[in-house]
């Protein structure tokens, strides 16, 4: 831990443009406290910087061009389940900001000797339950496995497509709690095409804010294991993965029957057209309903701003090709036209073994 968190001081003190004496005193202080404790302490400083360097690495993300934008809001101070509760309805609404969101990250006790770790069982802060019934399944199927475990912990879900899932996490070995998400602070978006009249009695809807919430982020060789970030949805993930992925809510061939399109021939491309209207659709609802949400050609043009902004401090960028490509489109987009190489650096956001099944 002594070199990784060695390695990490240098650059954060580096890029803030501290003087050397400064980070020669800090760096033999944590050597000194790891020595002693096993870990050490970031001040709000290095843990603000810490998480918005994670996210410049995040080699999967196409929304960099903010990464120095984060609002990071310091929990690491909170002990009991009703603390927590409150904070990840506290990071929810201040995030949602009435739909001009805000990229905020939530960080709460690391994983060290002294216990206090908390561990959110939930993907995302808001999602929606899965339900397995004999008539096949209601809701996200992403969510089935955690929606049977909100259901045998107690919560009665209302059995819709978009119930919000309750807040699931345990701290240390304690048993797990779960506490609903209070109406007041979910902002939704009911889905309509600009000319489709009929769109709207599908009665789609899908949540402003995606709030990851099982990833670990990693600073200087400490392990924040809940540290739940949002930023705002590009329409692609809504409207051509959350919807339209047959694994998911499948709603390709009910759009392309309601367009009277022939749905029997791959070569009518109805696919390509009913997944173009329901992108449509999420672009319109959220921009009629003023809530942040960028489309993939702006933000295929924003990741090379930030390419060009990276070069210029002489960092190189790091990507993973596979995930920067959005579903829709590819080659319409600079990033398709490029490569990267898909090296992991320090401080980042790395998956970790899911707490239950
Ligand atoms: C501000 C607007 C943002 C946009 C539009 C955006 C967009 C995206 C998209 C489209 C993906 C791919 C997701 C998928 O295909 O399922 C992604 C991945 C990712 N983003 Fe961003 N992002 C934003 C902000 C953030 C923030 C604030 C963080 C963290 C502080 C972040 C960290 C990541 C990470 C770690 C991944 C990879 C997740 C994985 O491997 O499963 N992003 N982002
Ligand atoms: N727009 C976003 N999209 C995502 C960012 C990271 C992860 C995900 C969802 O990843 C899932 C796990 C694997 N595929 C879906 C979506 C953001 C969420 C939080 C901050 S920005």
């Amino acid at each position: 831990m002594i070199k990784q968190a060695e390695q990490f001081l240098e650059q954060c003190y580096k890029e803030l443009g501290k003087t050397e004496a400064e980070l020669r005193e800090r760096t033999g202080a944590v050597t000194k406290e790891i020595e002693d404790t096993g870990s050490y302490t970031h001040t709000y400083e290095e843990l603000e910087y810490g998480a918005k360097m994670a996210w410049r690495n995040s080699n999967r993300c196409i929304g960099r061009l903010f990464w120095n934008r984060l609002e990071v809001k310091d929990q690491r101070h909170l002990d009991t389940e009703e603390e927590v509760a409150g904070a990840l309805r506290e990071h929810i609404h201040e995030a949602t900001n009435g739909g001009r969101i805000q990229s905020t990250i939530s960080i709460f006790k690391p994983k060290t000797v002294a216990g206090g770790e908390v561990k959110i069982w939930n993907h995302q802060l808001l999602r929606y339950a899965g339900y397995e019934t004999d008539e096949g399944i209601i809701g996200d199927p992403d969510s089935v496995a955690l929606t049977k475990k909100a259901l045998d912990m107690g919560w009665e879900g209302a059995g819709t497509p978009f119930d919000i899932l309750p807040h699931i996490f345990h701290i240390d070995d304690r048993e797990p709690v779960w506490y609903d998400v209070p109406e007041d602070i979910i902002l939704e978006i009911p889905l309509r095409h600009p000319e489709y009249e009929w769109f709207r009695e599908l009665n789609l809807r899908w949540y402003a804010v995606p709030i990851i919430s099982d990833m670990r982020l990693e600073i200087g060789g400490v392990d924040y294991t809940c540290a739940p970030f949002n930023g705002w949805y590009m329409e692609t993930e809504i409207g051509a993965r959350n919807f339209a992925d047959e694994f998911r809510y499948n709603l390709l061939p009910v759009v392309a029957e309601k367009m009277g399109l022939d749905t029997n021939r791959n070569s009518s491309l109805w696919k390509d057209r009913a997944l173009l209207e329901l992108n449509q659709a999420v672009l319109y609802s959220f921009q009629q309903d003023g809530v942040s949400l960028v489309d993939h050609h702006t933000a295929a043009w924003q990741f090379q701003v930030f390419q060009r902004n990276e070069h210029k401090q002489n960092r190189q960028v790091t990507g993973d090709w596979t995930w920067l490509n959005p579903p829709v489109s590819p080659a319409t987009t600079p990033i398709f036209h490029q490569s990267f190489e898909d090296r992991m650096d320090s401080p980042n956001y790395f998956y970790q073994k899911c707490p239950f099944s």
